[in-house]
């Protein structure tokens, strides 16, 4: 598995090695000691999404509670964005965005403490993810997906669809940085 850093330390891209046959392909989507040496800490609950084109889903984290998510295109193709919002971050603010597909099948490791979101560029797209902490919806979090401070390059193709919760979400300064996750909290 090829595992390439990204402009934030932690968040990574990950290329498991996929064996291709006259039947198809076969590929380890997971596996705990292997992704353990990355870093990765253990995961819990495994999350499958369908989505239409144009639909954008985030910015999502949940604090307390903080989930790193190992995500993935099953089928079809998504662009997906990880924020670095650890209020005492270095990298506070700051965004990578890569596109997923199930044409070339790579994760992407988005560590606790990020919020998370995805825009589908495909007709449909089968979007599959683990976390490493349960679902708490108490604690979930939205941040806006269009917040200029974070001027998020997405592929836009017209006004994206959207939940009734994102489209209410707050702007990242409008949060009180205390109801934000820490850097050294979100590290566990
Ligand atoms: C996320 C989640 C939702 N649900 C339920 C709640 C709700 O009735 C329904 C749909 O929930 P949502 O609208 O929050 O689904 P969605 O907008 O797809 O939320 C997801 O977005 C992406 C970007 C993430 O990063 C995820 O962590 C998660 O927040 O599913 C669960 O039961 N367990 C879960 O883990």
């Amino acid at each position: 598995m090829n595992c390439l850093e990204t402009a934030i330390p932690g968040v990574l891209i990950l290329e498991p090695k996929v064996f291709g046959d006259a039947r198809g392909f076969f590929m380890e989507t997971w596996q705990s000691r292997r992704y353990a040496e990355l870093g990765l800490p253990d995961l819990v609950q495994d999350n499958l999404a369908r989505s239409a084109r144009g639909v954008l889903r985030g910015l999502h984290v949940q604090h307390p509670h903080a989930q790193g998510k190992l995500v993935q295109v099953l089928e079809g193709q998504v662009f997906d964005v990880a924020v670095d919002i650890r209020r005492d971050s270095p990298w506070y603010g700051q965004s990578v965005g890569v596109t997923l597909s199930g044409e070339r099948p790579r994760q992407f490791w988005i560590p606790p403490g990020f919020a998370h979101g995805y825009y589908v560029t495909s007709d449909t797209a089968l979007f599959a993810y683990k976390c490493s902490d349960y679902y708490h919806p108490e604690a979930e979090l939205a941040v806006r997906w269009d917040d200029p401070d974070l001027a998020i390059a997405w592929p836009l193709a017209g006004a994206p669809r959207l939940s009734d919760k994102d489209r209410d979400a707050a702007r990242l300064a409008e949060i009180p940085a205390e109801g934000l996750p820490s850097y050294e909290a979100a590290r566990g």
